[in-house]
Formats: structure tokens, C-alpha cells, sequence
């Protein structure tokens, strides 16, 4: 493999980029945007979360039957229903509410009977109810204003469940905002590629690929190939991270270094020694990083796998979804590029990666039907590859 940093012609080698990416993305100032819980799903936290209110917040039966008082017999002196008004100011010894699994139990409750041991007779209730069971008191879980939830946990499913239990209608997160803007006289957005236009392939896959690395896309704007108009979209977009796709290499219409340079971003890494997508950068302006992804589709697909993922995942405080720890073997007719780290499409069947094939730079079919990349540096020999997954 190509060591650290050193790659060919002024690229840096593809294990440097993706570890600056990362290292950048550490270095980032991300705010933490207090959000719509249902939005900062699957986000991250970004401070702790406390109880804004007891959990249970009310004494309430934790079984159908019945709220006793004192030694039995009891009377029965209400019936207790979820959602309904208690249903007696307070049970004094000796009295009994017929009470239903999650009602409020009145004052003076010892414990809940439940209909399975009760036996009825003579208008009375018997059975062998013990001081203090089958009823969840107020704050026997959480207290008011305890710390439920850290900062760095996954908003999941159950994280929301419990917050919305909890009274909150926002929770702070880290969710990096991205922009996307996709370049290009000839890319459409809607209707079939053809006659010189072709129907734009990154735009679509970004969303996905960001959620997944822990950020999100907040807008995709297409434009032409007009370098006032980029610098004017790059200077303009609220985001944390610019996402420019296409532009990004040498000819009269390839405007990204040039607006990079016009807005006085610092190039963190101009081109990578990877193939596809070796002519992808990354640079800074303040508070803001960008992001240029080559114009091919699969090009763009990998640069955002070697430059994107890791930036976004370490903005938002998360692993690396894309970093497999462990090696495959590579199965199948794959030879190593002299100077490039070669990204290879593959589909996994137990421990073995198989090469998809179709895996051009200008389409994503090979990529459609991959679970991963192997990565073959310069002077492979055969054997385990380190694997970049897919979403
Ligand atoms: N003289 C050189 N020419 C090129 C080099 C080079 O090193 N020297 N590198 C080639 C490689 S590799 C790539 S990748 C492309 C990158 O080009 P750009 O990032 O400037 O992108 P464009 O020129 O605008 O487009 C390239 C290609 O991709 C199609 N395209 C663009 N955007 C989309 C989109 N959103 N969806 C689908 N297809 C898209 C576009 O029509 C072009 O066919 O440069 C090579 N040239
Ligand atoms: O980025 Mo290009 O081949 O490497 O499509």
C-alpha cells in the first residue's frame, strides 16, 4: 500500500485521504441543533437528555383488580379506569377500588390485587395481596430531572419512545447539515438521458449516503457550468458541509478549484490516487468544509465513500459506517493499478468477496449490485483486501 500521504502527480494516497477527511471532520465545529424529535431520528445527541418529568408520573395499578387498603376483606367502593377521573378521593383500611392496569390508584393504596388471586363474596373481596405490589409508583423509575441520556447515544426507535414519555418535544443533536449542489449543463432531473443530456445519478444517491454517514442533505440545487454562479451557491449555502458534484477536473467548464480558490477556502486534499474518483477535493472556508465529487457517477460514489462518509461520520461523532475491520479474501480475475488504489466492487457470500463487475466510473451498476468495495493498493498480490461497505 502507498504510505501515508504519498500518492503520485500531487494526489494524496486513498488511506491519507480517508484518514484526513476523518481527522477533519473531528476538528469541525458542528452546533448542536435542537430539533422536532421525529426529525433527530437516528441522529445523534449532542447533550444529555434529562427527565422533564417523573416516569410512572402517578401512582398507577400495574395490574387489573383491585386497589386495596389495610388487612382484607375489603368493599368495593368505585371502579378505577385508565384515562378516567380517580375514582375515589382516597381508600380508607379496609376498602377496595376495582381498578383497571394503568389507572391512577386513589390515596391510601397498599397494593393491587389482582382479579387472578381475588376471590368475591358477600359484596367483599378477599385474597393475599402484599404492602406494596402490583402498583408503580410515581418516580420509581425515573425522577424529575434525572439524566436518562447521554450525549453520543443513536436517537433510535426506543430512544424517541422514551423521550416523548419523558415530555420532550425536541432533542439536541449533532446532525451536520449538508448542501448539495449538482453541476452541469447537460444533467436533468427528470425524463430519460439521451441526445447529450443525461439524467442526473448523484443527486439521488446522496441523501441516503449522507443519513447513513450521520448527517443530512437540507438542499440539492442544480446548476450549469458558470464559475460567478458556483462561487455565488458555495458562498451562499447555509450548511456545514458543501457538497459540490461534477466540476471537478480539468476542462473549460470545471469550475470547482477555481470558486474554491475565489472564496479563499484552504484545499485540504486536491485529488486522490484512487481510481475511480481520483479527481475529488476537500477544502475549508471558516466553519464550513466542501466537498467535490467527480461528475461519473461511480467516481462520485467512491469519492464520497474516501472524502464524505468519514468527514460527515467524525462531524457527528460516529463511527465510521463504512470502515470494516476485518479483511476478505478476494475471489476472482482482480489485478492491482501501478500507482492507484483501485476500488473494486464486490458482493460478499460468507467470508469471500466476489467482484461484481460493471463497475465503471461512469455508471453505478457494479455498485447497485454490491454489498462493499475490496481496496487493492498499488502492488496487490492476491489475496485478503480491506473492504469499504456499502449502505
Ligand atoms: N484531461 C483530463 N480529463 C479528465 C480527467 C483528467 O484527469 N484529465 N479525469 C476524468 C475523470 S476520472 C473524471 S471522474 C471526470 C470528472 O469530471 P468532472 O468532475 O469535471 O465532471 P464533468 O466533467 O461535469 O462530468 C463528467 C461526466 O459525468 C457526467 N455527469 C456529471 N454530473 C452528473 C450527474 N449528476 N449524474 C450523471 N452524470 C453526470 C457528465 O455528463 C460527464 O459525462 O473528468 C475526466 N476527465
Ligand atoms: O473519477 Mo474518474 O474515473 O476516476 O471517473
Amino acid at each position: 500500500m502507498a504510505g501515508c500521504g504519498s500518492g503520485h502527480g500531487g494526489q494524496r494516497s486513498w488511506t491519507s485521504a480517508r484518514d484526513l477527511a476523518r481527522r477533519a471532520g473531528e476538528r469541525a465545529s458542528v452546533a448542536v441543533r435542537e430539533l422536532p424529535s421525529e426529525e433527530a431520528s437516528g441522529a445523534v445527541l449532542g447533550t444529555d437528555v434529562r427527565a422533564l418529568t417523573g416516569l410512572p408520573a402517578f401512582d398507577a395499578a400495574a395490574m387489573d383488580g383491585f386497589a386495596v387498603s389495610g388487612p382484607g376483606p375489603w368493599s368495593p367502593v368505585g371502579v378505577g379506569l385508565a384515562g378516567a377521573p380517580v375514582a375515589c378521593a382516597g381508600l380508607a383500611p379496609g376498602e377496595a377500588v376495582e381498578i383497571a392496569t394503568g389507572a391512577r390508584v386513589p390515596k391510601g393504596t397498599e397494593a393491587v390485587l389482582p382479579y387472578e388471586l381475588a376471590e368475591r363474596s358477600g359484596g367483599r373481596v378477599t385474597g393475599p395481596a402484599e404492602t406494596g405490589r402490583h402498583v408503580r409508583w410515581a418516580g420509581e423509575e425515573i425522577t424529575p430531572g434525572e439524566t436518562v441520556l447521554t450525549r453520543g447515544a443513536i436517537v433510535g426507535p426506543a430512544v424517541l419512545g422514551l423521550a416523548a414519555a419523558l415530555g420532550h418535544e425536541t432533542l439536541p443533536v449533532l446532525l451536520p447539515r449538508v448542501a448539495v449542489i449538482v453541476t452541469g449543463e447537460e444533467v436533468t432531473t427528470s425524463g430519460l438521458s439521451g441526445e447529450g443530456y443525461v439524467r442526473d445519478a448523484i443527486g439521488p444517491m446522496l441523501p441516503g449516503l449522507v443519513a447513513w454517514a450521520g448527517g443530512r442533505v437540507e438542499g440539492i440545487r442544480h446548476m450549469g457550468d458558470d464559475r460567478d454562479a458556483l462561487v455565488t451557491a458555495i458562498t451562499g449555502a447555509r450548511a456545514d458541509v458543501v457538497v459540490v458534484c461534477g466540476s471537478s477536473s480539468k476542462g473549460p467548464a470545471d469550475h470547482l478549484r477555481a470558486a474554491l480558490a475565489e472564496v479563499g477556502a484552504e484545499v485540504l486534499v486536491d485529488g486522490v490516487a484512487c481510481r475511480p474518483g481520483h479527481p475529488q477535493v476537500l477544502a475549508r472556508s471558516g466553519d464550513t468544509l466542501f466537498v467535490g465529487l467527480p461528475g461519473n457517477p461511480g467516481a462520485a460514489l467512491v469519492a464520497a465513500l474516501t472524502l464524505l462518509v468519514p468527514l460527515l461520520s467524525a462531524m457527528s461523532g460516529r463511527p465510521d459506517p463504512s470502515r470494516e475491520p476485518v479483511p476478505a479474501p478476494v475471489v476472482g480475475e482482480v489485478t492491482a493499478h501501478p500507482r492507484d488504489t483501485r476500488l473494486v466492487a464486490v458482493r460478499l457470500e460468507g467470508e469471500r468477496a466476489l467482484p461484481v463487475g460493471h463497475d465503471r466510473p461512469a455508471n453505478l451498476r457494479g455498485a447497485a449490485l454490491a454489498d462493499a468495495y475490496a481496496v487493492i493498493p498499488p502492488g496487490w498480490r492476491g489475496g485478503e483486501a480491506e473492504l469499504v461497505r456499502l449502505p
